[in-house]
């Protein structure tokens, strides 16, 4: 709820708009906020600066209003500004986590849910408790909340793509010359990939409620990408590769077998030595570099817990990714931690 309401009030737009620093005072003037909310504000900057979002120093002195606020690594990403971050934003990712009309009211009925025996449909996920249909139907009937939910998974995705092209060139070789993005949302990735390996021609399976909104925003088509309005449940349409980004999460082991059987048949229609390439978490895994090992294991299963809420999916350890890839007809697989609590896993026939 602090960050919330610092991404609400407009603090990191605030510092970043005064070249990467400002005083507490001038923090308060710049948001507009009255002289008896100063020493509410050195507070809420307190417990931010404590967890790494801001810097904080009293060089100045050490009256509250002279303490120096200053952007860390992690700020960058809750600046609108799309040059500091290369359209990474996630401060929408903030606010829906957050909101009541989104989410909230999900995580509220946590523990109700877990009194009941979670038998009825209407119990499934705590999600269901509450909107009484899944994540994805809730979607399909609320324009406005589909459209909030693929702009943040887009913002997402803006991030992820920047470490993928730098770090996993090799993902995607001269033979990868066609990719399937399944659930690929509003084409974020798709789009990334095509543009920085313009040998491989990128399609999105969605949902036709997805697809349309993509359409219809995008004037007639979604760009340099072509979109399927599918099931990916049913069938995937044959590529070179399928790209399977944070959707095996949302889903239980049985029907992550079944979503990469169809891959299996879609890669071998096409090419026998294809691949999926999934990004996802493998809890446990971590490249660890600037953070933590113990940070991003609890990102992980921070992560856990919003799935357990959201979906009948979870996040899993490789033990049991190996289990649903050998299940599902696939014979190896690499994991590359790079992402820091995501990985990306190439998974063969
Ligand atoms: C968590 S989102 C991930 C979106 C995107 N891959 C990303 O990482 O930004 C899961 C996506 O799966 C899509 N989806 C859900 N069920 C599907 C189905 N049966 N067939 C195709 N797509 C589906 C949703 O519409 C949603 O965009
Ligand atoms: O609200 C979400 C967010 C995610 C999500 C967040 C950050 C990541 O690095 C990956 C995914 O995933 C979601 C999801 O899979 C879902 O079914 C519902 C909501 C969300």
């Amino acid at each position: 709820m602090a960050l919330r309401c610092a991404v609400k009030l407009g603090i990191p737009d605030a510092i970043h708009r005064s070249g990467g620093t400002a005083t507490l005072r001038d923090l308060r003037a710049a948001l507009s906020l009255p002289e008896a909310r100063q020493e509410h504000l050195s507070r809420l900057m307190r417990l931010l600066a404590a967890l790494g979002l801001f810097t904080e120093d009293n060089k100045g002195g050490d009256a509250a209003g002279l303490y120096l606020y200053g952007l860390t690594p992690a700020s960058p990403l809750l600046v609108h500004d799309a040059e500091a971050n290369g359209g990474a934003c996630q401060s929408q990712f903030v606010i829906s986590a957050t909101a009541l009309s989104a989410n909230l009211t999900a995580y509220l009925r946590l523990d109700e849910w877990f009194k009941s025996d979670g038998g009825a449909p209407a119990a499934e996920t705590p999600f269901m408790m509450a909107y009484g249909m899944d994540f994805w139907a809730a979607n399909g009937r609320d324009a406005e909340r589909a459209a909030r939910f693929n702009e943040q998974m887009g913002s997402e995705s803006k991030l992820v793509a920047r470490v993928l092209v730098r770090e996993c060139g090799e993902v995607f070789p001269e033979g990868v010359a066609s990719l399937v993005d399944v659930g690929g949302g509003d084409g974020t990735m798709a789009r990334a990939i095509a543009r920085a390996f313009p040998h491989v021609r990128c399609s999105v399976l969605e949902l036709p409620h997805v697809v349309e909104s993509v359409r219809s925003a995008a004037g007639s088509d979604g760009g340099a990408v072509e979109f399927i309005a599918g099931d990916m449940m049913d069938s995937i349409p044959p590529a070179d590769a399928v790209l399977l980004k944070f959707v095996l999460h949302d889903w239980g082991d049985e029907d992550c077998v079944r979503i990469l059987r169809r891959c299996r048949e879609a890669i071998s229609a096409n090419a026998p030595e294809g691949k999926v390439v999934i990004i996802d978490i493998v809890v446990g895994a971590s490249s660890s570099t600037s953070t933590t090992t113990k940070d991003v294991y609890e990102a992980q299963l921070l992560m856990d817990m919003c799935i357990m809420v959201l979906s009948t999916g979870k996040e899993r350890d490789e033990e049991t990714w190996s289990k649903i890839f050998m299940d599902a007809g696939f014979t190896r697989y690499k994991i590359r931690p790079v992402l820091g609590a995501r990985s990306v896993i190439e998974v063969y026939p």
